[in-house]
């Protein structure tokens, strides 16, 4: 099934009436799934705010659809409850939910035309014709295919489809719209339009609650108010996306958000009363953002590449000196690699200076509030 939650004709809890925005917040309560006995989703507890445009990524397999699937009522929890709003839905059909779902393949049917498709759900719940005509043409506007109306999807690209698809969700007004994976089936640039079309949209429907599986962290970045990071099955780190970010809890965090250099280090101070922690890499002493790590304990500290730069001249403020080993040049961005105290470590830079040759020592440095400190393990 290509989207969920057509209502049938004469459902009383109709999705299309389903207008209580205050009622658009999901939460899961101790939620957990197993296929076959299998479980593959232990205990999840998490809220998403009503409005707000939550980002579930993770690994293949560790249990993103699946969460999705609990919510839209395609999956029924082994354990735990699920509300919209204040409504207990754990035990409802998908249909009396409130939800419209988009996933990875359009699914639009062949042989109707794009206004009949973005119908076909009203039709379904017996909508009054004029109502269908205001839906259809308001839903089509909103993904700006009002000129598309007449046309069979066969005539449209992918990324059309794709915005018909989400007009259709939309024309049912659910109070939450669930996205699996909406753009994987089309091509990067296409993709990086849609994203920001989809951004777009939700500023159009700012009272929309959206849960958006992906396993393209650049789009969760763009897209979500807050991100939900799921590993085995287990949710692994959630919180604002640009918190989570610049100070992710853990290793697996830091690396699934993006490019993250790990150093180890040793706790001097972390920082508790001046809000700045100091710690050791090698030789080195440098400032990072406070952070609960005992005194005297070991650590890790992150900082993305983009937060290194290269130190200026008679400059020595939170410095870590390495050794230049390599560089790549890819158009827009130039990336060093360095070893600092035999680590590998990652600057990314717009404009470099003329640099020296492999082997020689540079001194790169960051501010103290890009970088954090994590637990050396993997998990929180
Ligand atoms: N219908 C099913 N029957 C049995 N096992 C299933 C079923 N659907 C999913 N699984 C298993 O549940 C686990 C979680 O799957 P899920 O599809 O939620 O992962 P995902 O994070 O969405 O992965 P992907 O990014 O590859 O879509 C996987 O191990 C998968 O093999």
């Amino acid at each position: 099934m290509s989207m969920a939650a057509y209502a049938p004709a004469g459902a009383q809890r109709s999705v299309a009436e389903a207008a209580d925005r205050a009622g658009s917040s999901v939460s899961f309560d101790r939620v957990s799934v197993a296929y076959r006995g299998f479980v593959v989703m232990k205990p999840l507890t998490l809220n998403v705010e009503a409005g707000e445009i939550l980002a579930l990524i993770g690994p293949s397999g560790s249990g993103k659809t699946t969460a999705l699937r609990a919510v839209a009522g395609f999956v029924r929890p082994a354990s735990g409850r699920i509300l919209i709003g204040e409504t207990d839905v754990t035990d409802l059909p998908p249909y009396e939910r409130g939800l419209a779902m988009v996933v990875q393949n359009y699914a639009l049917f062949p042989h109707m035309r794009v206004e009949q498709n973005v119908a076909f759900g009203l039709h379904a719940q017996g909508a009054p014709k004029n109502l269908i005509a205001d839906r259809v043409e308001d839903s089509l506007r909103i993904v700006g295919m009002s000129t598309y109306a007449k046309r069979y999807p066969r005539e449209l690209s992918g990324g059309q489809q794709q915005r018909v698809a989400i007009a259709r969700a939309l024309a049912v007004r659910p109070r939450v719209l669930l996205l699996d994976e909406p753009l994987s089936a089309l091509d990067a640039q296409i993709r990086r339009s849609m994203v920001e079309e989809l951004a777009k949209l939700h500023r159009t429907l700012p009272h929309l609650t959206v849960l958006y599986v992906t396993h393209d962290q650049s789009e969760a970045l763009t897209l979500a108010d807050k991100i939900a990071i799921m590993q085995d099955g287990m949710l692994n780190a959630h919180g604002p996306t640009a918190d989570l970010y610049r100070r992710p809890p853990n290793r697996f965090a830091a690396e699934f958000l993006g490019r993250a250099n790990i150093l180890p280090v040793f706790v001097e101070d972390n920082g508790s009363a001046s809000g700045f922690a100091k710690v050791q890499i090698g030789s080195a002493s440098v400032l990072a953002a406070a952070s609960d790590r005992p005194n005297g304990s070991k650590c890790l500290l992150c900082v993305r590449p983009q937060h290194l730069a290269l130190q200026p001249e008679g400059s020595d403020v939170n410095t870590i000196t390495g050794t230049l080993k390599d560089v790549h040049w890819q158009g827009e961005l130039t990336h060093l690699v360095l070893d600092v105290a035999d680590t590998p470590v990652r600057v990314v830079v717009t404009r470099p200076p003329v640099l020296p040759p492999a082997g020689s020592a540079m001194k790169i440095h960051f501010s103290p509030s890009d970088a954090s400190l994590i637990p050396e393990d993997a998990h929180v």
